[in-house]
């Protein structure tokens, strides 16, 4: 997956003309890193509160929606073959909601290509719903505002809010909520990837044993830490680098203790900061430069730690049109 949607543009722009309800239409959206995920004890309602801070990279998913009679979904890519092609998907999801709520038929076939690694901890599935929302949304003229896009987001999962809305954000609650936050230039990243991917679920539920059995401290930090939202905000990546953190790695590393040498690696390879992606099992690290982010993937196969690698650079866009095919 090397380069992969990799060292592109962060700014590319989407498409500008008008969008013409019942043609076909390419729809983008991006996967994420969590430069923080600050996670509280087990709620009553089955989910954990987090503080996550997203950056969406240029590993993006691209779903096309075209006019068909019934709902209909095919998938193309590396990982083509683990993922569902029927109503469990996220993005069939989607559709149905959308159609409910504008009160339509949910005739439309979707064409997912996937750039995300699948249950990589990066949210392919949740851009995929993302963009499912706005293509389907386009494709019906159902006219459906951004709030109300939003909502629909949060009901298909906590992390497809920010895919819809790209950049960086804030995310509390379940992740769902999520407030841009002010950053400046680009930030480049190496990703480590493995072909067995960990669900989020069970990822979750580790870190709730873990608790329990008082291996990791059950405080919740509410508040992103300023040293964060100000490297940010300065374009600094040393002293982001310095503070990525997340509360799941611990949970991560026991499911798969492999991944500690990947980390150790990069390191090595002089990233400015390393941290366990989402729920994992991807280990992004921060790199000075795009050409030093080629260098630790480099490092990583050459250490025969991971099953691929890809590099990719922050921050860009929410789900949005890229193009409308004849
Ligand atoms: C790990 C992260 O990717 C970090 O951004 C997200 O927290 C997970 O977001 P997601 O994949 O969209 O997850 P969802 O589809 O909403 O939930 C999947 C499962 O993860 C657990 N889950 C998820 C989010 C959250 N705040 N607390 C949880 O405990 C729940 O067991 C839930 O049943
Ligand atoms: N459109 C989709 N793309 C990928 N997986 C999907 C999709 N719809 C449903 N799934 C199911 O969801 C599981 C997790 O998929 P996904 O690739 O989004 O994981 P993830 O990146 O680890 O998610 P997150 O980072 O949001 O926790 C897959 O193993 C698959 O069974």
């Amino acid at each position: 997956m090397t380069g992969r949607g990799g060292l592109r543009a962060a700014d590319e722009p989407g498409s500008t003309a008008p969008l013409a309800p019942g043609r076909p239409v390419v729809v983008r959206a991006p996967g994420k890193v969590n430069l923080a995920l600050q996670v509280s004890p087990l709620g009553a309602d089955g989910y954990h509160r987090v503080l996550s801070v997203f950056q969406a990279v240029s590993l993006v998913e691209e779903v096309e929606a075209s006019p068909a009679d019934g709902l209909s979904l095919t998938v193309t890519g590396p990982q083509a073959d683990a993922v569902p092609a029927d109503e469990t998907n996220i993005a069939w999801r989607a559709a149905v909601l959308v159609a409910e709520r504008a009160g339509v038929d949910p005739d439309v076939h979707l064409h997912l290509r996937k750039g995300v690694p699948v249950a990589g901890g990066m949210a392919g599935g949740s851009a995929d719903g993302a963009a499912a929302l706005v293509a389907c949304d386009a494709l019906w003229g159902a006219g459906l505002s951004r709030d109300e896009l939003h909502e629909l987001a949060g009901e298909l999962g906590s992390d497809v809010p920010f895919a819809l809305l790209g950049h960086t954000a804030v995310g509390t609650g379940r992740g769902h909520l999520v407030t841009p936050a002010m950053t400046r230039g680009e930030f480049c990243w190496a990703f480590g990837l493995r072909i067995d991917g960990m669900s989020t679920a069970g990822v979750y539920s580790t870190f709730d044993d873990l608790q329990r059995a008082g291996t990791l401290a059950d405080s919740f930090d509410e508040e992103p830490s300023t040293a964060m939202m100000h490297a940010l905000r300065a374009g600094d990546a040393h002293a982001l680098g310095a503070c990525l953190r997340n509360d799941l790695e611990p949970a991560a590393l026991e499911m798969a203790p492999g991944l500690g040498e990947t980390m150790e690696v990069a390191r090595s390879a002089g990233a400015l900061g390393v941290v366990v992606s989402g729920s994992g099992p991807t280990v992004a690290a921060l790199a000075r430069s795009r050409q030093h982010a080629l260098a630790i993937a480099a490092a990583m196969t050459a250490a025969d730690v991971v099953d691929d690698v890809a590099t990719a650079v922050g921050n860009v866009p929410g789900a949005r049109v890229v193009s409308q095919p004849a």
